[in-house]
């Protein structure tokens, strides 16, 4: 099989003050998501000036592929697009039908499964698909890697690193949180569902494993929706507070769940997080996501190069191979399936 692109898709992030509501309204839209939510993670937004890291650090990201793909005498344009900001995916597919493009490959800024880290993103695939009408591009998406060795080893030296800041620290994995019902609804039904949190724990238990760590906690964070509503628990918040209850005197938090540090990351834990250990007098490290990596641009490139056929497939679990889909088709019956949301 033959490609002539590799599209880039990120969820995308405000870029100054006054994109901030719009953004957060492309985000939420029809998700319930209270007003109050909105306005306070607003407020968290323009503690920054109104812009997210992402989109700077997805640009980083897509020069260090795009050296990474020439290195490797693999012949790929890399084009960028957003679910829910500029550069949207519905424009970026379209420019990419106009500049000839006729199959490409998708790399989707998760590592996960699940309806937001996986099935979501297929949605936007096939959204631009149809926007764009006849002649769009094919759109391969590119499998899950939670489980790749160098997406493993990325962050387990990270994890060090933290240790050796605080030694002797609790190491502590974290992970967006999802609502209870979404998390059971996408994987396989025979499991029960929880393809996300499954997996989300399974990295964190490679990647402790390979720094060397015995004992370690896997907690949540940024969770939204009205409070009501379950959603995967502990918060990172509150799990600081029992450890320093326990008698934990330091921890090493991994947001495992993230491949950069966007403004989940830099808000919820460099600022919330961290301030809350420090009233506890606990010893705080936050451990660096992958994205600063080089480990990342080879990733991408490895992955991309499973589907040019030259490339090992790697994985250290034995979870199956998922998340490679086709023009936005779900990957597999009840994988990264959404809630059924009852008629109104
Ligand atoms: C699983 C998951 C990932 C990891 C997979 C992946 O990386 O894709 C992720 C990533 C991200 N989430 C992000 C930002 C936000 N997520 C929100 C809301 C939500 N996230 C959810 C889940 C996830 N989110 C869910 C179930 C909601 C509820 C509403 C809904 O069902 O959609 C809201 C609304 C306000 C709020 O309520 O917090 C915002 C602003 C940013 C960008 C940050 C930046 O700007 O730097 C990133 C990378
Ligand atoms: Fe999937």
């Amino acid at each position: 099989m033959s490609y002539d692109a590799l599209l880039w898709l990120s969820f995308g992030g405000p870029e100054g003050p006054d994109d901030v509501m719009p953004f957060l309204e492309n985000v939420t839209r029809g998700r319930g998501v209270p007003r109050e939510r909105l306005l306070e993670v607003a407020e968290h937004y323009q503690h920054f000036g109104g812009v997210s890291p992402i989109n700077r650090l997805n640009r980083e990201a897509i020069t260090a592929v795009e050296k990474e793909l020439a290195a490797q005498g693999v012949d790929l344009p890399v084009y960028f697009g957003n679910r829910n900001w500029e550069p949207m995916v519905e424009d970026t597919v379209a420019r990419m039908k106009a500049d000839g493009v006729r199959r490409a490959l998708v790399f989707p800024t998760s590592a996960y499964g699940g309806y937001s880290a996986c099935r979501q993103y297929d949605e936007d695939i096939e959204r631009a698909r149809a926007a764009v009408g006849d002649g769009a591009p094919e759109l391969v998406k590119l499998r899950h890697f939670f489980d790749h060795p160098l997406f493993v080893g990325a962050f387990a030296d990270a994890v060090r690193a933290g240790l050796e800041q605080v030694p002797g620290a609790r190491v502590v994995f974290t992970a967006h949180s999802v609502p209870e019902s979404a998390d059971k609804a996408a994987g396989p039904p025979e499991e029960g569902g929880r393809r996300y949190s499954r997996q989300v724990h399974e990295a964190a238990r490679l990647v402790a494993a390979q720094a060397g760590v015995a004992e370690y906690d896997v907690v949540w964070q940024s969770r939204s929706g009205p409070p009501q509503v379950p959603w995967l628990e502990p918060d990172i918040v509150d799990h600081i507070d029992a450890l320093h209850a326990a008698g934990v005197q330091g921890v090493v938090v991994c947001p495992v769940g993230f491949v950069s540090d966007h403004l989940e990351v830099i808000w919820d834990l460099d600022n919330e997080a961290a301030e809350r250990a420090a009233e506890h007098g606990m010893g705080f490290a936050r451990a660096a996501t992958p994205n600063g990596d080089p480990r990342f641009a080879e990733l991408v490139v490895e992955l991309v190069r499973e589907h040019l056929t030259d490339g090992p497939v790697r994985t250290l679990s034995e979870f199956p191979l998922a998340g490679c889909t086709v023009n936005g088709a779900p990957c597999a019956v009840g994988c990264c399936e959404p809630v059924k949301r009852p008629a109104r």
